[in-house]
């Protein structure tokens, strides 16, 4: 890019702030960062996210040449009606990052002035984690960044976009929106709903037993990862793309009475055959490639909570040559486990440290 590109950023939070990260990495390229909490714009300023921020939304995007809207689902409906009564440049891109879009588009296309180009986006990639404390340049590298043009969208304005955006290293993708909010919705929104759902109903029979959240591991802990999200965020969504999520959540109660015919039968080949098909499809699904990330060789071991354990982990992994380059004590379940996060200088230690703490009979795994 030649020209200086200023961009405004709504929103400064994960999604905001990642965005940020990636398309400053061009020189010429400013970015104002507006967001309704001043604490988001001074974390923002001083850890070199954003340029410059604001509070006013005016001041953000008078000089913007293209606006991110980052804000909650809700809020980007909310930055629609304020815009056009806003001073904006000739030829501007407006485009959000919500998880829904065909609602988003459907009220940009009422709202915006004719003179103003809007473009949906959605970044397939985020965290369950949110603020820009965990923002990153390398959130969306090799993840898909949808685009939902409408038809008469000037290919021009599309590519410009599209362009900018390869500074995230995504793989940039145009999709119909209500196409795209029918397969996100299966895909992200309905497991979110299920792993809360799960995560719930566990946790009712836990006020009786608490047996049910010590005993909660290993795979437990991997199909609820997601229930950790931001509440508000996933409300937000759900609301947005009810229509699909009702017709998804049909389907789903009757693939559970299916299975679970099968187990009041005792079908024991096709209860076999259910896992297997799913299995299969699982272990098909794309990889995103090595490097997506910057390569953390973390391990995380469930520790008993009283002092020792880490030294002794330590002195384990040490007698072996083992090294390692981070320690970190994740969280501590209330009185009986606590989870050590462990960083190590290469794949090949990681791998090392694994097999030996499994040896000695730890709760090891790669991934919170
Ligand atoms: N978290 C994720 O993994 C992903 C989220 N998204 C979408 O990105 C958007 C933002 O999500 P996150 O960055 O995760 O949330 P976040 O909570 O990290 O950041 C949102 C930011 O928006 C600010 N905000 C709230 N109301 C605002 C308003 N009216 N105007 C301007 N700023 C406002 C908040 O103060 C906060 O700094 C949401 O629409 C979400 O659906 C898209 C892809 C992935
Ligand atoms: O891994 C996770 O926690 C996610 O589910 C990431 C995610 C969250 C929301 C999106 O709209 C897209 C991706």
């Amino acid at each position: 890019m030649e020209m200086k590109t200023t961009i405004a950023i709504i929103g400064v939070g994960l999604i905001g702030g990642s965005i940020a990260l990636s398309l400053r990495q061009d020189p010429q390229v400013s970015v104002v960062g507006f967001d309704v909490r001043q604490e988001c714009l001074d974390k923002a300023l001083t850890s070199g996210v954003i340029h410059a921020g604001t509070t006013d939304l005016q001041t953000a995007v008078r000089e913007a040449n293209i606006i991110f809207i980052a804000a909650p689902v809700e809020q980007i409906y909310a930055t629609l009606d304020r815009l056009p009564s806003l001073s904006l440049q000739p030829g501007v891109i407006v485009t959000d990052v919500g998880s829904t879009k065909s609602g988003i588009v459907r009220y940009a296309r009422e709202k915006m002035p004719r003179e103003v180009t809007f473009i949906g986006g959605h970044p397939m990639a985020g965290s369950h984690k949110s603020g820009v404390e965990a923002a990153s340049d390398r959130l969306f590298e090799n993840a898909y960044y949808v685009l939902t043009p409408a038809s008469d969208v000037p290919e021009d304005q599309v590519e410009k976009l599209a362009s900018l955006l390869a500074l995230t290293r995504a793989k940039v993708i145009r999709m119909d929106p209500d196409e795209h909010d029918q397969v996100v919705g299966s895909v992200s929104h309905f497991p979110h709903i299920l792993a809360s759902a799960l995560v719930n109903l566990v946790a009712s029979y836990d006020d009786s037993n608490p047996w049910h959240h010590r005993l909660a591991a290993g795979g437990f802990r991997d199909i609820t990862r997601i229930a950790s999200s931001n509440p508000r965020m996933w409300r937000d969504v759900l609301l947005n793309n009810r229509e699909h999520l009702l017709r998804i959540a049909e389907d789903w109660a009757k693939a559970l009475d299916n299975v679970m015919g099968l187990v009041k039968e005792g079908d024991a080949e096709q209860i076999e055959h259910f896992f297997r098909t799913a299995r299969d499809f699982r272990d098909g699904l794309p990889e995103r490639k090595k490097g997506a990330m910057p390569p953390l060789y973390d391990l995380y071991i469930d520790i008993p909570d009283h002092p020792g354990e880490i030294g002794r982990i330590t002195t384990l992994l040490g007698a072996k040559n083992i090294n390692i380059t981070n320690l970190q004590i994740r969280e501590t379940r209330e009185d009986i486990l606590g989870v050590l996060r462990i960083t190590f200088r290469s794949q090949l230690e990681l791998e090392k440290g694994e097999e030996l703490l499994c040896y000695f009979g730890y709760n090891v795994y790669r991934r919170e």
